[in-house]
């Protein structure tokens, strides 16, 4: 085993599509979630003559650096960080973070999370010897849609301080070109990437950290990650409202909304757990290939799931035009991650004509929206050889 301390490196992970149990898993219930072959990339490079660290978001038009002198000031405030149970910034050192990167309180924008979520992660994690580096992330999910940006960015980050701060090891070799770390190492991974989403949503669930670092597919409740080994073939259809929205306000407006109807709005959490856990039961049954009414349940639960996620409030009328087109054509449809517009996903069965499926894909794109045709399931975080990366991610992350 050799540490990756003083090279250079590329990691990638993957976003997520959640098939049921989006906000209900902030209280505890079920959701099913898989890897999507939409993935982030991130290039450390250190900084051999440099005092300083370096950020390049290109997604974001995002490129800041600071003199490590006096980000070193501050590691005694982070410096319990990587020994404490609890992952996840305090309020004390969030205002740190917030004094250092002059953002205002209560911002949601996007470059101060992505901003915000970076120091973290840079000052808990490198802790007293702040190496100088130079950073570059890009990613081919959309931001803010529902697809797991923020998880896949915050999983990035993780395992690429983590190993550059030679706290975890250089995976061994499966092939030369793409390599992952050992189980015991992607907790810890996950972890850190869970402290990152902390700043990034307020009060996330963990289940799209878990998916872009394990990959696959998973069930997940309250902590607890169970792989889903076998799933069948699922083709589906993402499609980006292209809606800008924020997770961590979504999340909060649910929070809100519980608070003041318990009575009226538990039984619906309910629903969606119970939801999750047949969706969950068809596919397992159906594992060898699913049948007509294994596809009619699959297509009534996305359905009645739309609707519970509508009276939370996390809705909106770009999603129920999607829907109403995917339904014209017979096609069943949910919104996936956050809502309030970003991405829904629709089911493809396999009876579906390629025909219908562009029409389908014609009319959305007249309603301005974005759409992919993919299947489920994906590696979780990657470390790569430059040469084996796509090559639209190595000319972003070398011409940024
Ligand atoms: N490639 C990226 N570059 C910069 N920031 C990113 C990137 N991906 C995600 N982020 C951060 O994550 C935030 C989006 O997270 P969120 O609202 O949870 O949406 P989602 O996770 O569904 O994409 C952005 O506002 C930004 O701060
Ligand atoms: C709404 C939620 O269930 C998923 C959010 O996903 P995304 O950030 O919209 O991709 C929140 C969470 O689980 O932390
Ligand atoms: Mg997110």
């Amino acid at each position: 085993m050799s540490t990756m301390a003083g090279r250079e490196l590329f990691v990638s992970a993957p976003g997520k599509v959640i098939l049921h149990g989006e906000h209900a898993v902030v209280h505890g219930k079920v959701a099913l979630a898989a890897g999507l072959n939409l993935r982030t990339f991130l290039r450390l490079k250190p900084n051999k003559n440099n005092s300083t660290v370096l950020i390049n978001l290109p997604n974001i038009g995002t490129k800041l650096n600071w003199n490590i002198s006096d980000l070193q000031a501050l590691v005694p405030s982070f410096q319990d960080s990587l020994h404490s149970e609890a992952v996840g910034p305090s309020s004390e050192q969030l205002d740190i973070l917030k004094t250092l990167a002059g953002v205002s309180n209560g911002s949601r924008d996007t470059e101060s999370l992505a901003v915000l979520a970076f120091l973290y992660l840079y000052l808990s994690i490198c802790g007293q010897e702040l190496p100088s580096l130079e950073i570059v992330v890009w990613s081919r999910l959309p931001t803010g849609a529902g697809l797991g940006s923020s998880a896949a960015y915050s999983v990035c980050l993780s395992a690429a301080l983590l190993t550059a701060s030679g706290k975890l090891a250089y995976p061994e070799q499966e092939n030369i070109d793409t390599t992952r770390w050992t189980q015991t190492e992607l907790t810890l991974i996950n972890r850190w990437a869970f402290g990152g989403e902390k700043v990034i949503h307020g009060n996330p669930s963990g289940v799209d950290n878990a998916v872009a670092t394990w990959g696959g597919a998973l069930r997940y409740q309250a902590g607890q990650i169970t792989p889903i080994e076998r799933v069948p073939v699922l083709q589906i259809l993402l499609t980006n409202t292209r809606v800008p929205r924020s997770t961590k306000a979504l999340v909060a407006g649910v929070k809100d909304k519980l608070l003041k109807y318990p009575n009226i709005l538990e039984p619906l959490l309910a629903s969606i757990n119970a939801i999750s856990e047949e969706c969950q039961r068809v596919l397992q049954v159906g594992v060898d290939g699913l049948s007509k009414d294994h596809y009619s349940v699959l297509e009534e639960l996305i359905d009645i799931n739309q609707h519970h996620l509508n009276v939370f409030g996390v809705g909106h009328p770009s999603l129920d035009r999607l829907c109403q087109v995917t339904a014209s054509h017979g096609l069943h449809s949910k919104l996936t991650g956050a809502g309030g517009g970003g991405c829904a996903v629709t089911l493809l069965r396999p009876d579906i004509e390629a025909a219908v499926v562009d029409t389908v894909k014609h009319q959305l794109s007249e309603c301005g929206y974005q759409c992919w045709e993919t299947s489920i399931g994906a590696p979780g975080v990657s470390l790569h050889s430059s040469s084996s990366l796509p090559e639209d991610a190595i000319t972003s992350l070398n011409g940024a």
